[in-house]
């Protein structure tokens, strides 16, 4: 199958769009995307792919239960974070043939602190995810016993997408769309994160694929990057589980994007690195090469509380 844009389509176009286009449907990553069966949103879907395959399998393993996904839209992220946790569509379509219908209603900001003027839409868009652990299996009983094909969901755990942007649904996924870096997304993310499969109200796992709109100012784009990885790492600081919570050889691990800077690499030496037992530099291949920007895995979150 040829994914190339036909003449019809370009014609018309200025030339650095038509470029752009042609350079987009030549991506190996863009084929990838638009025949995988997996149908994921975006071409980052394969980065995260990559680096947990490359480096560990962090996200493949079973005890993840909570992760978060900071700057998450369109979702390719929550989409592989979801299939490795086990969810798939067919957890929607049999809650959607419930007696109870499908859960979509907006949950309103209970005990967040929101006031009722403040702009922040929470959807629990993961079907059976969005009822927690007990109320879950109990719906699930419920749902077997009138349909006997019905076995309940084979997911597990909860997975947290947040973003400015709007998101459609992935089964297994919670969205908040909210702006991260405003004063009141750490408590309403805390807030999604307490359910009762989850009472300690921890993250397994902090992704950050925040990119901020360039102002094409340099100092100001970086000064940016450093204020979100900043805030990234505060939220992970207050979130992640050690491993003595947990009962692993390593605790929790964040992986969080930046864009190339001197800055930032005094803030790996005096955030990450101390706190994190293993800290890599990566850039991704699926990673676009005339992007300045790189990932930062850190594993083993030590649980110094010093954000
Ligand atoms: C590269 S995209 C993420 C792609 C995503 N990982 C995926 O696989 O689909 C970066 C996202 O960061 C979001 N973003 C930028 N600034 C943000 C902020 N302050 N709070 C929340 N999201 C933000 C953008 O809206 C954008 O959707």
């Amino acid at each position: 199958m040829s994914f190339r844009p036909s003449a019809t389509r370009l014609k018309g176009l200025a030339p650095s769009s038509q470029a752009w286009l042609s350079r987009h449907y030549r991506d190996p990553y863009v084929k990838q995307r638009l025949s995988h069966p997996d149908n994921y949103r975006s071409r980052s879907a394969f980065k995260l792919l990559e680096l947990d395959d490359r480096w560990g399998r962090w996200l493949t393993k079973r005890d993840v239960n909570a992760v978060v996904d900071l700057g998450a839209a369109p979702g390719g992220w929550s989409q592989v974070v979801a299939g490795k946790m086990g969810w798939t569509e067919r957890d929607v379509i049999q809650r959607s043939a419930s007696p109870n219908g499908p859960p979509t209603a907006k949950r309103k900001s209970a005990g967040t602190g929101l006031g009722p003027k403040e702009s922040v839409k929470m959807e629990q868009s993961g079907s059976w995810s969005s009822f927690g652990g007990e109320q879950a299996d109990s719906a699930s009983a419920e749902a077997a016993a009138d349909d006997p094909a019905a076995a309940g969901p084979k997911g597990r755990g909860t997975v947290i997408a947040v973003d400015i942007l709007p998101m459609r649904r992935i089964p297994g996924v919670q969205t908040l769309q909210t702006d991260f870096l405003s004063p009141k997304a750490a408590t309403l993310i805390a807030a999604m994160l307490a359910t009762p499969s989850n009472p300690d109200g921890k993250a397994d796992i902090v992704l950050s694929d925040i990119a901020e709109n360039f102002s094409g100012n340099g100092i100001r784009d970086s000064a940016s990057s450093l204020e979100v990885c900043s805030a990234v790492f505060q939220f992970a600081a207050r979130h992640l589980r050690t491993a003595q919570d947990i009962g692993r050889p390593r605790g929790g691990v964040l992986l969080l994007k930046h864009f190339m800077h001197p800055l930032l690499q005094q803030f790996r030496k005096e955030k990450l690195e101390p706190n994190f037992k293993d800290v890599k530099f990566i850039k991704p291949d699926a990673s676009r090469a005339g992007s300045s920007e790189g990932y930062w895995l850190c594993q083993g979150w030590k649980g110094i509380h010093d954000p």
